[in-house]
């Protein structure tokens, strides 16, 4: 397939749990070496969608491709089969869940490779570099999640999605758990691994959080996708209701002075 063919491409997406529809006819593409950011608030669907593009919850209606291959109607032993390739990795908001908590640092990093057939010291040697790309000391590879700080278990939740050199990595609220310094560490090793190519769709309900890495912004609002377009002009110019409060609740992001008035009326309409 041609390089700038999607790597992911979603069309059409809905999810259901039991009677209540999550996300509605969500349609989304990132292509290879973009970096998408999803902003939405809580209850909104964005968990729900990095869930089904990991083959976590399925889908009810609608498409998703991974890197060209029609992965909505796949088993679990084909999701299986697909985690195991690489091609798509996560960090959770809590590296609790990314991180096994009985593994070393060690064994966490090299498992992945591991299992697709890497030889161990190959293994041992990558994970080394990865922990040296999340700006970690390898002294910390004896060590289990529970001997970290949090800052420090959310790089390692990065290196360990790095190693099989995936094409896209998910990331779930990857600073929301943070302090500000963590954050600012985290957020610089992201724009790093989008200078480097890796695709990322970086979740969050923190638009200023987002807005310094991703080249683009998709908003959903109750389990809609009610915006898409590149960063700048999402928060210059946002189109939807709901887009523009949020822009206008982060003044930072346009250097100018909270207007009140204006967010109580943008929050009228969105409720009409
Ligand atoms: N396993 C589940 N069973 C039933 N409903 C669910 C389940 N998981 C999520 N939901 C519902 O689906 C909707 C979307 O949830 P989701 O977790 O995707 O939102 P979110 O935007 O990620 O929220 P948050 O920022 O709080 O994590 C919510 O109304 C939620 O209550």
């Amino acid at each position: 397939m041609s390089s700038d063919a999607p790597l992911l491409q979603i069309s059409g997406l809905d999810v259901r749990y039991g009677r209540r529809h999550a996300l509605r006819d969500v349609s989304l593409r990132v292509s290879p070496g973009e970096t998408v950011g999803v902003i939405g608030e809580t209850g909104s669907g964005k968990s729900t969608l990095a869930r089904a593009v990991l083959g976590l919850v399925p889908a009810s209606a609608g498409q998703i491709l991974v890197d060209g291959e029609d992965v909505t109607r796949y088993t679990k032993r084909q999701w299986r089969a697909l985690r195991r390739r690489g091609v798509i990795q996560y960090v959770f908001q809590d590296p609790l869940r990314s991180l096994d908590p009985e593994l070393t640092i060690s064994d966490s990093l090299i498992e992945p490779l591991l299992v697709q057939g890497v030889a161990r010291g190959d293994a041992v040697d990558r994970a080394r570099l990865m922990l040296a790309r999340v700006q970690l000391d390898d002294e910390l590879l004896g060590r289990l999640p529970s001997g970290l700080s949090g800052g420090q278990r959310q790089r390692v939740a990065v290196a360990r999605a790095l190693v099989t050199d995936p094409a896209v990595i998910i990331l779930d609220e990857p600073v929301s758990a943070l302090d500000a310094a963590n954050r600012v560490q985290i957020l610089e090793i992201l724009k790093d691994l989008r200078a480097a190519g890796v695709a990322l769709i970086f979740i969050s309900h923190d638009l200023g959080s987002v807005a310094g890495v991703a080249d683009r912004i998709a908003v959903i609002y109750q389990g809609e996708l009610v915006e898409d377009g590149p960063t700048h002009r999402v928060i210059t110019a946002p189109e939807h209701v709901y887009t523009r409060l949020l822009v206008s609740s982060a003044p930072m992001l346009r250097a100018a002075t909270v207007d009140r008035a204006e967010r109580q009326a943008l929050r009228e309409l969105l409720h009409a």
